[in-house]
């Protein structure tokens, strides 16, 4: 099967500072991808990289088979730091980035979508009138709203309080069950890696590289304490020098 996402020996730095040296990965189409690495180590750059927010040095980013030059709306960044619009609605977010030209259409897709966070009822109520784990949910509405190809999360519960970060993370999974997107995931927590993804990738400190890739054969829902999980836990914190 072709590559959704197909990274080539990229490599950037900024200024003297290497960041990124030399990535080669292969997603496919539908995978999910988690990417954990040291602190500092180019995770956001690599991400950035991916989302045609930054271009490479060297090597090459294609997305499809062609090459990433700027971002594109069929991929969509989650980033930690929200983005949703404190002045409208949020089934005006949720409208935001649709392009039909149709209000009603807009508006039914928004509330749709709405529904599928888990935010009915909400449709109608600003951004400060939401809880944290509720304005995470809308920003994820938003991104699925526009039905993207892929979704890149760069630390996308790590503001979240524990408990809701946990439901979100089981929120995402029912998401994707019903509509398949290719998802790369910046994360800290190497749990969060393991309970998600079909594939970790562990990144050296910087300038990285790919140090190593662990597959994740463990069918959903999965319980990270599993022996099985346990020992790719325990794999992954060493090769982090944890
Ligand atoms: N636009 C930029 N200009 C200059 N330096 C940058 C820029 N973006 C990132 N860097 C540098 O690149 C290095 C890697 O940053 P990056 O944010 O990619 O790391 P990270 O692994 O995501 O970090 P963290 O674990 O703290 O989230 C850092 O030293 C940072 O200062």
């Amino acid at each position: 099967m072709d590559a959704k996402i197909l990274v080539s020996g990229a490599r950037k730095g900024f200024k003297s500072l290497p960041v990124v040296d030399g990535i080669d990965l292969a997603v496919a189409p539908g995978e999910f991808v988690a990417i954990v690495g040291p602190s500092g180590c180019g995770k956001s750059t690599l991400l950035k990289l991916l989302a045609g927010f930054e271009h490479p040095d060297s090597g090459s980013v294609m997305i499809d088979g062609q090459p990433v030059t700027r971002p594109t709306p069929n991929a969509i960044v989650i980033s930690q730091h929200g983005s949703v619009f404190p002045w409208l609605t949020v089934q005006e977010n949720l409208m935001f980035g649709l392009s039909s030209t149709d209000d009603a259409a807009r508006a039914a897709t928004a509330d749709h979508y709405a529904d599928v966070v888990g935010l009915k009822g909400f449709e109608k109520a600003y951004p400060h009138e939401l809880s944290g784990g509720m304005l995470k949910r809308v920003e994820i509405a938003r991104a699925l709203a526009v039905k993207p190809d892929i979704l890149f999360m760069d630390e996308p519960f790590s503001a979240l309080d524990a408990l809701t970060a946990l439901k979100m993370r089981n929120e995402l999974l029912r998401i994707l069950r019903e509509e398949r997107h290719t998802v790369i995931l910046i994360t800290h927590d190497v749990e969060e890696a393991i309970y998600l993804a079909d594939r970790v990738v562990v990144l050296s400190p910087r300038p990285t590289r790919i140090a190593s890739v662990f597959p994740i054969g463990q069918p959903h829902p999965r319980k990270v304490s599993q022996p099985e999980l346990q020992a790719v836990k325990e794999a992954i914190l060493g090769q982090l020098g944890l």
